[in-house]
């Protein structure tokens, strides 16, 4: 149900959004190739994207530029009845309109077709007409995309510009459907700060909260979606009476036969700050560990010094399980961190032994599946569904199902808790997809829990740095980094996140 409030806001929301994205073209026309004296085609649907697209023309028009509206369907809203009406041009029906060649080359499309109302499949005339031009700038999002999810229905036609109404919305920033957004640019709106969450109630899809935003007190255990940034979260500041401890102590499970994904979460770990960070491993499989850094402690376990006495010292909370674990591994240490309260980040081996079994991860922290991961987890045709198309719902039903937090690992990596919060990493690079750089996250992960930062705090302060450190690891190796120089990377990645925190 819409608030009143939210309800009386939305004539001149649509007035603000219509002119602003009339602006937006204005000013961005020329970095698409467009002349001076380009002409513009509104192509209006029937809800209220529709209703912005003739308040766009409107304002085009007095701006002096060739703009011809084409209706897809008659107004429906009141809204949008009102703003047709307020155009005073012609509105030519699209089964009579008919482009030329030049105007298809040289003119552009504005889809304001369907934005957050739309629902099914795109209907095939309105989406060959969006296709025959070269040029196209979307309102709110490209016709046929899912603004919560970024899923997309076939036949979207992919746009250079899209304008984003006050806030920027998930799918906006999620594959497929960031790819077809080209480069979004929001339009500033103004509303009083006690309207927000009855515009949000008000909007089929979700809309993107900044990481300063506080969140009422009704929107608890609602979904609610963060662009994952510094500000979102706050890493603890060095201080002249840090000692190793005090920076938190991170140990990981290191693998008999697999060694290096341990290793590589071990430099995840140290690399992002934590004090201390040590290694439990069987006594044979010790010495490539001891070999492997120097600046951390080897647990030899043996039939003497079990995983049960380790967990005797009370300052090794956190943990890591699953980086090079086979099954059996995971069996004799993830149950025993758990039972002993711990808290563990669960990653690689420990999800493959959860396979089709989500259950046995309740009690983790944080579990950080890619997509493989995931599907193996949830394993049901719900779940593989949302994995496909709905990312951040995907994610909150796992943290929802294991009660853990949930960072599903991509290029557009969500982050959600099971009390509703999602939020969107945009802050990755290419050169993260390579083997290893998983493991080193999971490291990074261990040092933000251990540090003392709430679980989707930490998990969402980790994959920021992991990505910050990607892009410059990036950088630094021509685009093609190895796990190794992610990590080196992250004790800069962490400079900067505190130096942003400060400055916000
Ligand atoms: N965020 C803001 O502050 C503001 C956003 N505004 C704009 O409003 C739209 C959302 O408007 P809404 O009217 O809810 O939805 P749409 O315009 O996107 O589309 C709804 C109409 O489209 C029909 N529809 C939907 N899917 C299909 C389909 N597959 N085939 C055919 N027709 C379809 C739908 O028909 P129904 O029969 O399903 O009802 C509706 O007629 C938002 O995107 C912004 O652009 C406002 O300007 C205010 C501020
Ligand atoms: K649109």
């Amino acid at each position: 149900m819409m608030d009143k409030a939210a309800g009386a806001l939305l004539p001149a929301l649509m007035e603000q959004a219509g002119a602003g994205a009339a602006r937006l073209l204005l000013e961005r026309g020329p970095e698409l190739g467009l002349g001076e004296q380009a002409r513009v085609v509104v192509l209006a649907g029937p809800g209220n994207n529709g209703g912005d697209g003739y308040v766009m023309a409107r304002h085009l028009a007095t701006a002096r530029r060739d703009v011809t509206v084409v209706s897809a369907g008659e107004p429906r809203t009141e809204l949008a009845k009102a703003a047709r009406q307020a155009w005073s041009g012609a509105v030519i029906p699209l089964a009579s309109f008919q482009p030329d060649s030049l105007l298809h080359a040289e003119g552009i499309v504005v889809d304001a077709l369907f934005g957050a109302g739309f629902k099914g499949d795109l209907p095939s005339a309105p989406a060959a007409f969006l296709q025959g031009f070269k040029h196209r700038m979307a309102l709110d999002m490209p016709s046929g995309v899912d603004g919560l999810s970024g899923d997309c229905a076939p036949g979207v036609a992919p746009c250079q510009l899209t304008a984003a109404f006050g806030r920027l919305r998930p799918g906006q920033l999620l594959l497929p459907g960031k790819a077809v957004c080209g480069v979004v640019k929001a339009v500033p709106m103004t509303m009083p700060p006690e309207s927000i969450q009855a515009m949000e109630d008000a909007f089929p899809a979700a809309i993107l909260r900044t990481p300063t935003e506080p969140v009422p007190a009704e929107a608890e255990g609602l979904l609610r979606f963060f662009h994952n940034a510094p500000g979102l979260w706050r890493l603890p500041l060095q201080t002249p009476l840090d000692n190793k401890y005090t920076r938190g102590v991170v140990s990981v499970i290191g693998g008999g036969v697999m060694s290096g994904a341990g290793r590589l979460s071990l430099m995840g770990a140290r690399r992002s700050g934590c004090g201390l960070a040590r290694v439990a491993v069987q006594a044979q499989s010790a010495m490539i560990y001891i070999l492997g850094a120097a600046g951390a402690i080897i647990d030899e376990l043996t039939p003497s010094v079990t995983l049960q006495t380790l967990l005797e010292d009370k300052r090794r909370h956190t943990w890591v399980c699953g980086p090079g674990l086979t099954s059996s591994e995971v069996m004799a240490s993830f149950p025993v961190l758990l039972a002993a309260k711990r808290q563990v980040v669960a990653d690689a081996g420990t999800l493959d032994w959860a396979a089709g079994a989500p259950e046995k991860l309740r009690g983790a922290a944080v579990i950080t599946p890619h997509a493989g991961e995931f599907a193996r987890v949830f394993n049901t045709p719900r779940m593989l569904g949302l994995l496909k198309r709905n990312r951040p719902l995907a994610a909150l039903e796992a943290a929802r199902l294991t009660g853990a937090v949930c960072v599903l690992k991509g290029s557009d990596s969500v982050v959600a808790a099971p009390d509703g919060r999602v939020a969107i990493n945009t802050h990755a690079s290419d050169g993260l997809a390579t083997a290893g750089s998983g493991d080193v996250l999971s490291g990074v992960v261990g040092t933000c829990l251990a540090v003392g930062m709430a679980p989707w705090e930490a998990a969402c302060a980790a994959v920021w740095l992991h990505g910050q450190a990607g892009q410059a690891a990036s950088a630094r190796e021509g685009g093609w980094p190895l796990a190794e120089d992610v990590a080196a990377e992250l004790g800069r990645a962490r400079g900067l996140a505190t130096t942003l925190q400060q400055a916000g």
